[in-house]
This record gives C-alpha cells, structure tokens and sequence, in this order.
C-alpha cells in the first residue's frame, strides 16, 4: 500500500514538474512576444511623432531627439530616411509641376500677377471657370526635394473655390487686413476673370454694418456685390437656400445633377456665379444659424454657390479647403498641408481696386444698358423650343440678365396680381409674345379670356383693321364681364380636354404629357395655356355659375399639370376673391406667382417684394410667393402701339395655315349671316330654329328642333322688341334654309305696330328666297287660326306660323260667337295639335302671365322651348317643369330653355339684325 501510494505520489510529482516546465515556456515566449510588441509599438509611435513633426524639425525636438538615438530605434530613422529619399527623388520637380498645374488651372486673372489683370474687365462668359485662384506662394529646400540643399524651390499655391470648395480662414491676432487683403484678392481675380454680371458677390460681416471691404464701394452700387445687415444672417442664408432650391429644381428636372453637368451640356451660364463672404468673430454662430449655414454649404456648390467664411468655426459639410493665418504675410492651408508655410500675396495697392471695381461697375450698368425693349425678349430664331416638358421663357429682364418664367410640372399654373394699370396686361403680352415666338402653333395653343371692359386681347384675333391673328390662339374672348357662362364654357372645354387627353394617356399607359407625345408622336398634344384676364369675375356672385367655376376651376388646376393644360389666372384684386379664398385648393396649385408693384396676396404673407417693386417691373416666383423664389424682372413695353402686332404679324405669315382663333365679344351680338351655325344649314328633315348664339368656346347656336313631337313650338317672352325680333328672325330665316321651296309656308301676323315693317322686310325676304310667305294684318289673327286649325287634319305642307305681340291680339281671339269656337281656343288647337302635323308656332307675348292665359288650364306642354327677355327668373318655374329659375335680364341677352335638350336653361346671345339699327 505504503509503496503504491509513493509510486503515485511520483508521478503527479513529474507531472507536475512538466506542466510547470511547460507554464515556464508559454510565459518566457509571451514575454518574448509583448517585449516584441512593445519594441514595435514604440518604433510605430516614434515613426508617427517623426512624420507629424516633419524629420527637420524632430532632430530639433530634445525628447525625440533622446528617443531617435536609441540604437533600438535605428531601424526606425533608416527606414523612414529612405522613404524620404525615394519620395524626394519623385518629387523633385515637383515645384516645377506645380507652377505648370496652377499656371493651367488658374489662368488669366485666377493665377497671374495682378499687374497684368487688375483694372481690365472679365471676358469669360462663366461655363467653364477656372479650378483654382491663386493666393501666395511657399518655397521649399531644394535639398528637400533632391536639390542641392541650401537651393530654394518656389512653387504657386492656389486654392480652389467656384464649383469645388468653400473656404474657411482662420485669422491670427491682428491679422484682419491681412485677412481682407487675401479676401479682396481672390474676388477681385474672380471679378476680373468673368463678364460683368456673372459673379454675384454677398458680403457679412457680424460686426459691420457698412465698410466690409471698402475698396469695392462701386460695385455694391451694382448687383455685382450686395452688403448685408450683419443681424439678418438669415435672411442672406434664406437667399441661397432659395437659389440652391430653384436650381435644384430646374436642373433635376433637365435630367442634370448639378448646375455644372447643366452648364457643360448646354454650352451656357444659366446662373450668375454666387460667393458668400461670411466675417464672423471667431465664436460659434447661433445653433439656428449653424443649422442654415450648413444646410446651404451642402447643396451650395452644386448650385454655383461657394462659401467663404472667415472666422465663423463652424465645420461645414462638403468640400472645404482652409487658410489659417499665422501673422500677416503667412498662412498654412489644407491644399499644402501644415508642414509648409504659404507666403500670401501683397494685398493688391487699393487705389487700383477701387479704379477697377469702378470699371467693373461701370461696364455692368453699361451692359444692363436702359430698358430692355420687346424684341430683346424674342429668339433669334422662332419656333425652335419643344413644349413636351416645359414652357420656358424670358418675360423680362433683371440688371440685364433675363428672367425665366416656365410653366411645366413644378408650376403648372400662375396667378398674376396688381392694382389697375400696374401692367398685368403688359405682362400677359410680353409673356404670349416671348412664348409664341420660341414655340409654334403644334406645341402652343392659346385660349385667351378677357373679363375687363375693353378689347386687351381683340388684336389677336382677325379684325377690321388688321387681317392677322396670333396663329397659337385657339380662342379670344373679350368683353366677357357680363358673361360669366363663357368663362365657365372655358373651363368645361377645358375640363373635357383633360378628360380627352386622361384618357389617351390612358391608352398608352402614360402618366403625364411628355409620355404621351412621346408615345403618340404622331397626335396633337400642344401644351394648352388658358388665360383669364380679371378672373375673380367668374366668382362675381353667389350663384350657380360661382359654384360651378370653382369646381371646375379646382379640377383643372389639380389634374391639368400632368396633361399640359395650364391656367394663368390674372386679377386686379385677389384678395378679395371670396369664393377663392374658400376653395385654396386652385390658390395653392397656382405655383407660379406674379406680382405686379403693389399687389396684395400673390406672395406669401411676409413676402413683401411687391411693395418695394418699381414701376413696370414684377415679381416672378416660381415657388408659390415664399421669399426666396423672387426674382425681380423689369417688364418690357409689350402693350405700346404695334408693338406686339409686328410679332404678331410675322407669326401669323409663318403658321396661317393654323387657322383663325374664335373670337367671342361679348360686346358685339353676331349676326346671323356671319353665324357657321347658319351659313351651313341645308334642307333637312329634321328642321331646326335658330335662337341666338351660344355662349360656348365653339362658334354653335342654340336651336329648337322642330319635330312632329307634341310642344315643338317657341314662345318668346319679354317686351324687348330688338330681342324678340331678333329671336324670330333667326328662327324663321333659319327654317328657311332648311326647307326646298314650295315645302313649307311661312305665315306672319304682327299685332304690334311698331314691328310691322320688320315683319314686312321678314315676309319678302322669305319671298325672295322663294317660300310661300304671307303677312296677315293683325285683325286678321283671329281669321287666321281658325281657317289654320280648321285646315290642320289635311295639311300636306309644312307651316310655320311666326306671331308678333300674341298678348295684343289676345281680346279679338278671346272672342267667341255663340256655338263656335273662339279664335283662342284654335290657337290652342294649333299649339297642341299642330306640331304633330308640320305646323309649328314661333310666338311672342309680351309678359308670362299672357302666354299662361293664351295656354289656359291646359298647362304649359305646349310651350316646349321658350327664350326669356326681360322677365324674371321666378315668373319661368312654371315652363321649366318646376325648376327654380336663376335670371336676372340683362341687354342683348336671352334665357333659352328647350324641355327636350335643356336640363336647365342657357344664356343665349339674339343674333344681331342689321336692320334693327335703323328701325
Ligand atoms: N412694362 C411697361 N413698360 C411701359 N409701359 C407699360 C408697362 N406696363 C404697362 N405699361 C403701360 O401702363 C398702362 C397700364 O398697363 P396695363 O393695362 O398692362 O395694366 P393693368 O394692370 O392690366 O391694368 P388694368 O387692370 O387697369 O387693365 C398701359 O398703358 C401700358 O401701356
């Protein structure tokens, strides 16, 4: 037992032993292992703190230094001494490459010696600016770079700006002028490099009000350089946001991912260069402030924006390039890294920047010039541009640069305010006109409505004096201010092109009307710009038509921006559109805004551009009226005499071919003989009697068919005789032509004396056109409609029966011989019965009350179309199965009802009677 457990005791004792060999081992080898380590750690650390501190200027530092003479350490200076000598060997003419680069990246006044430059004015139009401007210099030793030591190697710092960087200088104790000499210097070679107008420079300074680089006074006379309030940062930063938006906006939806990628496709700088010079004092901004500025300085150099902030310590995002003073001539920046000290150029002598910030001024305003004219509007070429996304074009011009107006997705539809005589119809000019001229009739068509008295859009229709017209206008509507109900025809036109072109797109399965062109190359799908000049007209009262427009309107305006069919909307007073204010739907689609000098409510609330703008200028926004879509635009005389006719004319010899607008004046009632409406009848079995013209975009007339079905007869109701005439006269001369002769008889009879020779010339006329046509004295009536009624079983040509002032004949018909029939109750017999057998009454009566009694208890069925003159809409119920009767008379204005057409009555226009002048 005693030896087992010794036998036992051994061998954990061995094994022991190994195990603690083993232990010993691993530890001797991870001591090995992290002395290693530590010996690498320290070589790392010290190869760090040697290229931080630069191999010169280590040698000179006691505590590396110590570190650098451990033999340990050897390994580390060899290793990095050799990378130096390769690296140098590279770059030993690295000075010489950089001098070319410069030269070749900052050309002209970027990169050369003042003296060469300063005082002439820029030449570049800006689509391609240089990459870097030139601010000092650094020199290195030329043993540093392979040379002989001792040798000096100069070589040109420049830093880079437009397109590429913000900048951000750091000032050392007293070194502000060194900073505005450096600040003044890169501008100047940016002001000096371009055309006067395409850099615009923004200075801040929080702790100035005025004197932020004072040797460009002149030109913060001029758009060029603009001093800001140093308490409204805000209102600078909401400037460029603005801008940054609006160009985002514009190039994206070109299909461009930045301003540059747009500039270099098309060839052209369509936006003046912007830099923001930004003094602050060395302390933080207000987080709010922090916020915009970085917000701006993201999107900013996309949109042709560079920052350059002076002591403001806020880190921007994007690309950013520093400068950080170390006394007043020396500066390190991150284009050279720390190790290198920049020289900064001498500020440029300050006489010699003011003379050329004088001359850069003076060539702006010069090439500002005075007013722009009408024809610096026009392309040089006409009808080149595609509407398939957009209509763009200048409608004005701000410090010599054009300002855009552009109807498309973004701003499908524009509302245009100001006072009267602010120049709203100036503008509507100037822009058809700049339109026009850039698209044709195919890809522009115009429907044109004016509400104000007068004939603002009449020339653009053929007229008396001028046989042209503008070819793109489909429609002109002018004295319309009564006729509330062509403007609502306007919108139901264009509410069913909507539903038209909804459908196509439909078919091709599209979303908008790019697509469909794109689709349908072969269709008709021009963008459709519909005017309403003094549209608040159409909301003029609390009625049907009210209600019915701002429907209308409403769906136009959502749904119209993806079919092309876009509303311009113009009004002296929008404020005070009721009806508007209650449907914001169409106010808030209205994207584009323009606002005439003194115009309320087209902008935005606090936007109050308007107020302060100049005679014959506008506010152009396209971002709903907010602040920072304005732009300022001085409007050319477009309204002045044949100003606009000229453009007009040469439009019209190039696209006649288009055909005439329709021209509806409201002002001037047609007659009948210019009417298509009458001019294309034809002999027809189904007759119709023209009542008067329609208020309707197309050129139709309201007419009562006369069918064999009971109640085909017209009544016309009212004391105007003109009207009444008119009404009778159309029907009756329309009937006419529809007829062979010798297949009706025309029977007049006139109970009013006064109308006699207009009923004789009537019955002569029928003669002359070679119907059978008597005229029956009116004492004659009562004779008339007996021998009539009596004769009706065996008619077997038609007749039309025309009475003129039935109520003045109503005492000799109501009179009655005992045991016969009075002439009233054959009148009756006609009313009723005849229409089934060909004969049909077109009648007047003076007053409602007289058609009922002629009617008696029998109800009004036999009246089955009747126009309305000068009667109130409450005495009609009864003819208009009941319906309440909105109408109040008007001149030259009738209400025309037919019970087997109309589901409630129409405003018709009488055709005017040449003769009716001089009766
Ligand atoms: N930009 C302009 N340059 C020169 N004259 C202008 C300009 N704009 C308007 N006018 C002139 O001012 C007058 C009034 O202009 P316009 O008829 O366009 O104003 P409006 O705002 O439409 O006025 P209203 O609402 O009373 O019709 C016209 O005689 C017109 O020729």
């Amino acid at each position: 037992m005693g030896r087992k457990v010794a036998e036992q005791r051994a061998r954990v004792v061995a094994a022991l032993d190994r195990l603690r060999h083993q232990i010993g081992l691993a530890r001797g080898a991870a001591r090995n292992a992290r002395a290693a380590a530590e010996a690498d750690l320290a070589k790392r650390q010290l190869e760090q703190l040697i290229v931080r501190a630069g191999m010169e200027r280590a040698t000179q530092d006691p505590q590396l230094c110590e570190r650098m003479t451990d033999p340990a350490m050897a390994e580390v200076l060899t290793w990095l001494n050799g990378v130096r000598t390769q690296f140098y060997a590279e770059w030993a003419d690295g000075p010489n490459r950089l001098r070319e680069l410069v030269a070749a990246s900052a050309p002209g006044p970027a990169g050369r010696p003042p003296g060469e430059w300063l005082g002439r004015v820029g030449t570049s139009a800006g689509v391609t600016p240089p990459e870097l401007w030139r601010i000092g210099e650094s020199t290195v030793d030329g043993g540093d770079a392979g040379r002989t030591p001792g040798t000096e190697l100069t070589f040109d710092v420049a830093v880079p700006l437009l397109d590429e960087s913000h900048l951000a200088i750091t000032s050392a104790p007293k070194t502000r002028p060194a900073v505005d000499a450096l600040v003044e210097n890169l501008l100047m070679r940016v002001l000096s490099t371009f055309e006067p107008g395409a850099v615009k420079v923004h200075l801040w300074d929080v702790g100035r009000l005025t004197a932020v680089l004072p040797n460009f006074y002149a030109l913060s006379r001029t758009s060029a350089v603009t001093v800001h309030d140093p308490t409204r940062l805000v209102d600078l930063l909401d400037e460029f946001a603005g801008h940054i938006r609006r160009i985002h906006g514009y190039t994206m939806q070109a299909g461009y991912p930045s301003l540059r990628a747009m500039r270099r496709a098309t060839g052209k700088r369509l936006e003046p260069w912007r830099i923001g010079v930004l003094y602050g004092n060395g302390e933080e901004l207000q987080p709010e402030q922090i916020r915009d500025l970085k917000r701006v300085a993201s999107g900013a150099l996309a949109a042709g924006i560079s920052l350059i902030l002076v002591d403001v310590p806020t880190m921007l995002g994007g690309s950013v390039e520093t400068i950080s003073l170390r006394n007043e001539r020396e500066a390190v920046t991150s284009m050279t890294g720390a190790d290198l000290v920049v020289r900064l150029d001498p500020p440029l002598p300050a006489g010699q920047v003011t003379t050329a910030a004088s001359r850069i001024a003076e060539a702006l305003i010069e090439k500002q010039g005075g007013p722009r004219s009408f024809a610096d509007l026009l392309p040089t070429e006409y009808g080149t541009e595609c509407s398939a996304r957009e209509l763009r074009a200048p409608v004005g011009f701000y410090e010599g640069e054009p300002v855009d107006v552009v109807i498309g997705d973004a701003t499908p539809h524009a509302l245009i305010g100001g006072p009267s005589g602010s120049g709203k119809t100036n503008f509507l000019y100037a822009l058809l006109g700049s339109l026009c001229a850039r698209y044709s009739p195919d890809e522009l068509a115009l429907y044109l409505l004016d509400f104000k008295e007068g004939v603002s859009f009449a020339g653009l229709a053929p007229g008396r004096k001028d046989a042209s017209w503008l070819p793109h206008a489909r429609l002109v509507g002018v004295n319309v201010n009564t006729d509330r109900e062509f403007g609502l025809a306007l919108l139901r036109f264009l509410a069913d092109e909507l539903r038209r072109r909804s459908a196509a797109a439909k078919q091709h399965e599209v979303t908008n009307l790019a697509e469909l062109r794109e689709q349908d190359p072969d269709g008709h799908w021009p963008r459709i710009v519909a005017v309403i000049d003094e549209f608040q007209y159409l909301f003029a009262e609390r009625d049907a038509v009210t209600a019915l427009a701002t429907s209308l309107l409403e769906d136009i305006a959502r749904r119209g921006r993806s079919q092309g069919i876009h509303l311009i909307l113009a009004s002296q007073d929008i404020a005070g559109i009721e009806a508007f204010w209650g449907k914001p739907a169409v106010f808030e689609q209205c994207t584009l805004r323009i606002a005439m000098p003194k115009a309320r409510r087209v902008l935005a609330e606090t936007n109050q551009a308007a107020v302060a703008a100049p005679r014959w200028h506008a506010v152009v926004n396209h971002d709903s009226g907010i602040a920072h879509g304005n732009q300022l635009a001085h409007i050319p005389d477009a309204s002045s005499k044949g100003v606009f006719p000229a453009l007009q004319r040469q439009l019209w010899e190039r696209y006649a071919g288009h055909g005439s607008p329709r021209l509806f004046d409201g002002a001037h009632a047609p007659a009948l003989e210019d009417s298509a409406a009458f001019t294309s009848l034809s002999p027809t079995e189904r007759p119709r009697a023209l009542v008067g013209q329609s208020i309707d975009v197309a050129d139709t007339a309201q007419a009562v068919e006369l069918t064999g079905a009971p109640g085909r007869n017209l009544a016309v109701l009212g004391t105007s005789q003109k009207d009444a005439l008119s009404i009778l006269d159309s029907a009756t001369r329309s009937l006419a032509r529809q007829y062979q002769p010798g297949h009706v008889e025309f029977v007049l009879c006139c109970a009013v004396e006064r109308c006699l020779t207009a009923v004789t010339v009537l019955g002569e006329r029928l003669v002359a056109e070679g119907h059978k046509a008597d005229v029956v004295p009116a004492d004659g009536l009562s004779e008339l409609v007996t021998t009539l009624s009596t004769e009706l079983p065996g008619m077997r040509t038609s007749r039309i029966v025309v009475l003129y002032g039935v109520d003045a004949a109503l005492p000799a018909l109501e009179h009655k011989e005992p045991g016969k029939q009075s002439g009233l109750d054959h009148l009756r017999t006609l009313l009723k019965q005849g229409p089934g057998r060909g004969l049909h009454v077109l009648g007047w009566w003076r007053g409602v009350a007289r058609l009922k009694d002629t009617l008696g208890f029998g109800g009004t069925d036999d009246i089955g179309a009747w126009a309305a003159l000068d009667v109130q809409g409450n005495e009609l119920a009864p003819f208009c199965a009941g319906q309440v009767v909105h109408w109040s008379p008007r001149p030259d204005r009738a209400l025309f009802f037919d019970r087997t057409t109309h589901s409630s009555p129409e405003v018709v226009i009488p055709f005017r009677r040449p003769e009716a002048d001089d009766e």
